[in-house]
Order: C-alpha cells, then structure tokens, then sequence
C-alpha cells in the first residue's frame, strides 16, 4: 500500500520553550533535509539528533534555528519514517516551519492520523490507541494510571484470552463435527463449550463491573450541588475548587445557569455542577434555572445536599429529600455560625440514609470533613486501580455487553439442547464482537469517526 508524507504540529498552541513540527511517511527525511542546513539528514544514523538551521529553498531566507530527530521505520511512534522538527515554540515560528513543510508538498495530517498510521501499521491495537487519547484527557492521577496500562496492551491482552477461550470452543465443535460417529467426541464438544462459554462470560461480567468506575475515571463523578436558594450552593462550589468561579451574594436566587468545574478530591476526579436554588418563582430566567438544576439532579452520581442550619426545615427541603432517594447523597448543614433554627433530630429522621455534614463555609470550618466523605463514598467497596484491567470507554463497555447476551443466546441454547452447531453461530458471534474492541474487525466509517475525537498532530 503507497502511503503519502503528513505532517502536523504536535505540540499545544501557545508559547513554550520548544515547538514540535512531525512527519512520518515515506518522505519524511528527504522532505525534511531540503529545508535543513547542517547534515545531510539522509546519511545521518537512525534515532539522531542534529541542530541546524532551516532555509526555505526558494528563496534562501533563513527561517528557524532548530533541532531536528530523525527516525527510521520500523522502530518509530507510526512504524513509518518520523522526522521530528524542534523548533522555538512561538506561535510564528512552530506555523512558519510547518508552512515551511507544507510548501514541500507534504499534506496535512488529519486529527488522530500519526497514531492511525500506528494502528494500521500494526504497532498498536485499536483499544491501545483509543488509551492514547484517553491518557491525553486524563484528569486525575488514577485515570492516567488506568489509560497507561491500557496503552500497554493489558484490556487488549485480557481481550484476546477471551477470544482464544472462545476459539479453542469452536474448534472442538469443527472436531465433533469431523467425527461425529463418536460418541465421547459429542461429550468432549458440550463439556469445553460448556465451561469455556461461562468462564468468558463470567470474566466478561467482571469487567464490565469496572466500568462503572472507568467512567468516573475518566468523566469525573458528576456531582451536583443542589439546595434552596440562598444556602451557600455557590460559596462551597468555590471552596471546593479553591477559587471564586461562581457568584456569590446575599441575595436569594443569585445562580441562574448550571455552573461546572473539574476538581480533585483526595485523588477523586469530581465534576463539580452548581445549581440554581430550587424555588417556586416567578421570575422567568431563575424559572429556567430552576428547571436545568432538576435535571441535572437526575443525572448527576452523587448529589451535595446544603441546608441551611440558620433556617427551618421548609417543605422544598422535604420535596429534595424524596427527589434525591435512592441515589448516593451526601447532606450539608451549612452555616453552623448562625444560630440554630433548624430541627436537627428531624434532618436526622428523613437523612437517615445519608451522611451528614455540618460546615460554615464563610469561616472554612468543615470542608475538611466534607472532601473525607466525598473519598469515603467513592472507595467504598473498594475500586483499587492497582491491579484491575479496567473498562473506560463507552464503545468498549457496548461491545462487552453485545458479547455478554450473545454469549448468553449460546448458553441458554445449550441449556435447552439445541445443536451444537446452531450454538456455535452465537459463539462465533461473541468472538467477533470483542474483535471490535481489539480492532480485529472494525469498518473505516468507524476507524475514522474514532480517530477524528484525537487532537491534531497526535
Ligand atoms: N519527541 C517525542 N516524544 C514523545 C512522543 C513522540 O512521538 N515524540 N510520543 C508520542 O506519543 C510519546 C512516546 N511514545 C512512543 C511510543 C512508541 C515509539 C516507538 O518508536 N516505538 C517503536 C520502537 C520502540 C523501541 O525503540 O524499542 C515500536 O514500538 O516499534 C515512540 C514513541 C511521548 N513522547
Ligand atoms: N453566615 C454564613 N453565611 C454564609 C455561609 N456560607 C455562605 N454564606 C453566605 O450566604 C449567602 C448566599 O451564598 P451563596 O453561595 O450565593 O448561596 P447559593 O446557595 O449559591 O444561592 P443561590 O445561587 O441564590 O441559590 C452569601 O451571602 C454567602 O456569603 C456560612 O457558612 N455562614
Ligand atoms: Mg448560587
């Protein structure tokens, strides 16, 4: 297959110490050593580095001091030849080297293609690569831990056991159907069908568990704070984030638009939603408000309860109570300062499921608390990211579950004593979903919609 040279910038826009213009293709070194003056990059040894100067050849103008790597296939980040341009990373000057480039009739990469090209060239699996991008998103320590290790191979490696399991199964059903005249062969085929379709689908199932957690890995545990107006919703979103980003005032209905910030909390990646108080009103922008914040609430995986100890209990208090049931919930008695007018013994009746926790957020008393009990409710019946092959990402969780119910039409159809050969069709099946997931059989519709999502020059 005749590939052609791309080229992109491969560092963030903005101005750093040092810029990175890539090529990788074909001609990649010859492209680069037209424009560079110092070696001649074509004799230069594999994984070099050498400084110079680069000269547009058409009109001999200097345009950039830079350092440039050069990198021979096979043994590159695309298995292609990779040239690296280091060049000072101003916004002028990274945009003067790649036009540079560009002008040698080196096209464009497209989003994600250095690292399509690692994919097609078979360096990397298709769920290695998706790691690639989802280490690149990673907000928290942990989830970074989880994208290194898939990027590693482990999900793929997990993946491909399974397959095997699956394919050792099918081959048995080809031996019985080779011999058939013989009666143990038939046993043989139902017993390694049997065991290895519930050892598949029971590890299937496992992971599956881990994805629950992937996705908080990865998204952040969507956390709302909800509460009447006036409770201090606004002023602990700050606290939590440590800065003012939200308005704070003393008046009532303050917040009109859901508010959302990424924040770390004790090693839980948290997506702080701050919400307009929930009220009656007739007031036309806090009535929108009002609507976005029940929402929210209905999709958020853990809610922040602020009540307000200056003040009674209100009915609105009791209607949050029933809205927020079943769901895990962490209640906020805010501004213990003032003096106490809300029924404890009463809160501590409709609360009792839930944590409780007094703060006075103006005077930073309890949010020490608070963040403890935030990590306990996460860690709790323990995800330990330390040796568990964890399901992050949302294609991969639906392929695991088409797997799992194809599995079980097998299963189910061995129960009822169907032939061995009709429940092959669904093993088969289960084989081929989980393929997808490792890219072994997947269309270019979807290959391109995947690595699109990447950033430009990755
Ligand atoms: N300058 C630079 N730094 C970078 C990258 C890059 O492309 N360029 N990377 C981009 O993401 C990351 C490193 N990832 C890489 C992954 C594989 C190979 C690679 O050449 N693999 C070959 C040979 C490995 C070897 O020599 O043993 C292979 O697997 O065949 C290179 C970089 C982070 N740092
Ligand atoms: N006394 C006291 N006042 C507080 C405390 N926490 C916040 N406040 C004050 O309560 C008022 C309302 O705070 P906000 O954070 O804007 O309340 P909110 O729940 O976001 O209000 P809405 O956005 O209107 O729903 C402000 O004047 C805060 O300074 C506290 O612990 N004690
Ligand atoms: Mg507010």
């Amino acid at each position: 297959m005749d590939t052609d040279t791309i080229t992109a910038i491969s560092t963030p826009v903005g101005e750093g110490a040092i810029a990175i213009v890539r090529l990788s293709g074909p001609e990649a070194v010859e492209k680069a050593n037209l424009l560079f003056h110092g070696r001649n990059l074509e004799q230069v040894d594999s994984h070099t580095m050498h400084y110079g100067k680069l000269v547009d050849p058409k009109t001999d103008e200097l345009i950039e001091e830079v350092m440039v790597s050069v990198m021979r296939a096979p043994k590159t980040f695309t298995r292609e030849d990779v040239v690296e341009i280091n060049c000072h990373g101003g916004l002028v000057s990274v945009n003067r080297v790649l036009e540079l480039v560009l002008d040698q009739h080196v096209r464009l990469a497209e989003p994600g293609e250095f690292t399509k090209r690692a994919f097609l060239n078979g360096r990397i699996d298709l769920s290695q690569a998706e790691a690639v991008m989802d280490l690149i998103r990673a907000k928290t320590d942990r989830a970074m831990n989880v994208a290194l290790k898939q990027m590693d191979g482990r999900l793929s490696k997990l993946i491909q056991e399974l397959r095997q399991e699956l394919l050792e199964a099918l081959a048995q059903v080809e031996v019985n159907i080779d011999y058939p005249e013989y009666d143990d062969v038939e046993e043989m085929t139902n017993e390694v069908m049997i065991e290895n379709t519930q050892k598949v689908h029971r590890q299937i199932g496992e992971l599956l568990q881990t994805a629950k957690q992937g996705k908080i890995l990865r998204e952040g545990l969507g956390t709302a704070i909800v509460g009447r107006p006036n409770v201090g919703k606004s002023s602990l979103m700050n606290a939590l984030v440590h800065e003012n980003k939200a308005i704070v005032t003393e008046i009532p209905g303050t917040t009109r638009d859901v508010i959302e910030e990424y924040v770390n909390v004790r090693g839980v990646p948290l997506r702080l939603i701050d919400t307009a108080g929930i009220r009656d009103t007739e007031d036309l922008v806090e009535k929108i408000g009002v609507e976005r914040s029940r929402q929210v609430l209905n999709e958020a995986d853990l809610i922040l309860l602020v009540l307000n100890y200056g003040d009674e209990l209100t009915e609105e208090d009791e209607k949050l109570f029933e809205a927020v049931q079943g769901m895990d919930v962490i209640v906020i008695v805010n501004k213990t300062d003032l003096p106490q007018k809300l029924d404890m013994d009463r809160l501590h009746h409709i609360a009792s499921e839930h944590t409780i926790v007094n703060t006075a957020i103006i005077e930073e008393q309890g949010i020490d608390k608070l963040e403890s009990s935030i990590s306990d409710i996460f860690f709790e019946g323990d995800i330990d990211t330390g040796d568990m092959t964890y399901v992050s990402n949302v294609r991969h969780v639906q392929l695991l579950n088409q797997a799992k119910e194809a599995l079980e039409d097998a299963m189910q159809g061995m129960e009822v004593g169907m032939p061995i050969d009709i429940v092959q069709i669904d093993v088969r099946r289960t084989w081929e979903i989980l393929g997808e997931i490792v890219g072994d059989s997947v269309s270019d519709s979807l290959l391109d919609q995947l690595f699109s999502q990447f950033c430009l020059g990755k």
